[in-house]
């Protein structure tokens, strides 16, 4: 595996000038400063509030989302979570306009805080901070979300025997808690439903956008009001690494340096993201699928839409 290529040069969002300036000097030297100007602010760039948010869901596909989408001519976005709306909402909304890369006035911010949708004061924080906002959340299939956070939970352990297996890491010290706060997208897409218009809102699948990006960008553009912008040439499927990457020989590919974490070699997005899941016996892929069923079919009725997710019937 390649390099990850994190550099955060900022290039691509500064005219010529500006790029010159700061190569001269630390990069954040002014990154703490919250009023007046900035040095990659002017005239025709400044950092503005987001217009959209992708406000969850961990372990759905987030990240790649935001990576997709910042191809986009009309759409800037930061390269690391915010989480203003969760953990630093004490630091002030014009702390929140600083972490925001500088965009001309025809371009689109856009934040992604994954977390966001699992509380409810997050929320209430959104609509306050701006009730026109667009949200994009994206679902996966809850079996498949399990298994990717557990393989994140334990990344660092190695030895088999000083982790939990699977099933019992999905029962939990809490009796379920795990399988409940993974599975139950319902509860927390109510509440985003009962704060914003649901025009407001878009729901995504994580497996469409792993099999057939370009799709999920088309939905999110019109959804975002944006011009049509990507094409078939910005996406390329590794068969290595299993997911589509950037096509680094597409035109728009050079929007993206620094603005998102890549290989440097592949194209790929950063490297942690496609850790091999736990096996699950069939016993308790039944049982799990069983138990999981009622909170999809709640997820379904109300998102009105389905999607084709582990369905056993016994
Ligand atoms: N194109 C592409 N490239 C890389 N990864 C992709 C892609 N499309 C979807 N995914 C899936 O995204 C899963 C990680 O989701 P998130 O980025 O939301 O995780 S996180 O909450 O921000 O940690 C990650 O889950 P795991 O495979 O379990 O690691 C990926 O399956």
């Amino acid at each position: 595996m390649g390099l990850i290529l994190n550099l955060v040069l900022y290039g691509s969002y500064f005219p010529n000038t500006v790029r010159k300036t700061l190569s001269s000097g630390p990069r954040n030297a002014s990154a703490s400063r919250v009023t007046g100007f900035y040095e990659d602010e002017g005239k025709d760039k400044q950092r503005r509030f987001p217009h959209a948010l992708i406000i969850g869901f961990s372990k759905c596909g987030t990240t790649a989302l935001r990576a997709f989408l910042s191809l986009h001519p009309d759409i800037v976005s930061p390269l690391e979570e915010v989480r203003f709306f969760t953990l630093n909402y004490t630091k002030g909304l014009e702390w929140y306009r600083m972490q925001m890369p500088p965009s001309t006035e025809h371009q689109i911010t856009i934040e992604k805080t994954p977390f966001y949708i699992m509380y409810t004061e997050a929320l209430e924080r959104i609509r306050q901070f701006n009730s026109s906002i667009k949200l994009i959340i994206s679902v996966r299939d809850p079996i498949a979300r399990l298994q990717s956070q557990y393989a994140h939970t334990f990344r660092n352990v190695r030895d088999a025997s000083a982790k939990p297996t699977f099933r019992s890491w999905c029962h939990g010290e809490a009796a379920g808690e795990h399988v409940v706060r993974f599975v139950d997208y319902a509860t927390h897409i109510s509440t985003v439903y009962n704060l914003f218009p649901r025009d407001q809102v878009l729901v995504l699948s994580e497996e469409v956008l792993e099999t057939d990006p370009l799709s999920v960008m088309k939905e999110a553009e019109t959804f975002l009001g944006l011009r049509p912008s990507f094409s078939k040439h910005d996406f390329v499927f590794n068969q290595n690494k299993g997911f589509y990457c950037f096509n680094m020989t597409s035109p728009s590919y050079p929007k993206i340096i620094g603005s998102v974490k890549v290989n440097s070699d592949t194209g790929c997005i950063g490297g942690e993201k496609g850790r091999a899941h736990p096996e699950i016996d069939d016993e308790f892929f039944k049982h799990l699928v069983q138990a999981i069923r009622p909170y999809n079919e709640q997820l379904f009725q109300l998102i009105n839409k389905r999607f084709e997710w582990a369905n056993f019937i016994q």
